[in-house]
């Protein structure tokens, strides 16, 4: 394994048992800082409860987690993990709908304030500008302040990862951000990772093979709650161990 200096998130050795089963079983894996990387693989290969292991939300029994380097995720709790600039967009998007697309984006500002306050706040002018300018990033400036309950389910996701954005991460999450869109969504969802993906590093779970293609980046796929294979999405398509698990499920 290699050593963690340049990563953003190394795991080593890490297992997660539910009652006796292993949902993560010894998994070790490296993201450099400012990579974009995908992670693919059947169902219960583990995805979600890496995803889970990394934000705090479930404790390995065993194995390393650092952000940084350095940080020990495994010592932390949700928010302390989230307050550090680790962000994660589940795969239902989870707007306020009663509330403008601005508005939106103006409750993921980080600050201190609850939401209350937050709605009889009135922005400063870098912040108001860092929300067009995020505006611009995710396609919807046109769109500001329409309810964001009024917009598509893919314009939703955007506006989600706009809210991600606002918090200013350092490492996205994404769990199936294409799931249920349309392939013009899908397209559209592509160029806006790759162009995020310039000032921060980026882990998707996806399922969409056209999606990770478009990606270009690196693949892992998941099978047994460990590492199968590593690559370009056309080395581990070929690979014969790969082939196996998707089609012996
Ligand atoms: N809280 C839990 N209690 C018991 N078993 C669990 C729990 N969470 C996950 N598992 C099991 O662990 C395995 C891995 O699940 P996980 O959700 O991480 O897989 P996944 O790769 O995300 O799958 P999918 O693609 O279907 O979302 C599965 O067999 C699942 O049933």
């Amino acid at each position: 394994m290699r050593q963690p200096a340049g990563s953003i998130l190394y795991l080593d050795g890490v297992s997660v048992s539910f009652d006796g089963f292993k949902a993560l079983n010894s998994l070790s894996l490296v993201i450099d800082k400012g990579e974009m990387r995908t992670i693919i693989g059947p169902n219960g290969a583990g995805k979600t409860t890496m995803m889970d292991v990394i934000t705090g939300k479930t404790k390995p029994n065993t194995g390393d987690v650092l952000f940084n380097a350095s940080v020990d995720l495994t010592k932390m709790d949700e928010a302390a993990i989230a307050n550090l600039g680790i962000g994660r967009k589940f795969q239902k998007p989870t707007v306020f709908e009663h509330l403008s697309v601005f508005e939106n984006l103006e409750l993921a500002l980080k600050t201190d304030r609850g939401t209350f306050a937050t709605l009889f706040f009135h922005l400063t002018g870098p912040q108001a500008r860092r929300i067009d300018e995020i505006l611009g990033v995710i396609g919807l400036g046109d769109r500001r302040k329409e309810k964001a309950g009024a917009l598509s389910h893919g314009q939703k996701q955007w506006l989600e990862i706009g809210m991600l954005l606002m918090q200013e991460g350092q490492l996205l999450l994404l769990d199936e951000p294409v799931a249920g869109m349309t392939d013009h969504e899908t397209e559209t969802t592509a160029r806006l990772l790759l162009d995020i993906a310039r000032e921060r590093s980026i882990v998707v779970v996806e399922h969409d093979m056209e999606f990770v293609r478009a990606l270009g980046a690196k693949v892992t796929v998941l099978h047994e709650g460990s590492v199968l294979a590593e690559g370009s999405i056309d080395t581990v398509q070929a690979d014969h161990r790969v082939i196996e698990v998707y089609l012996g499920r």
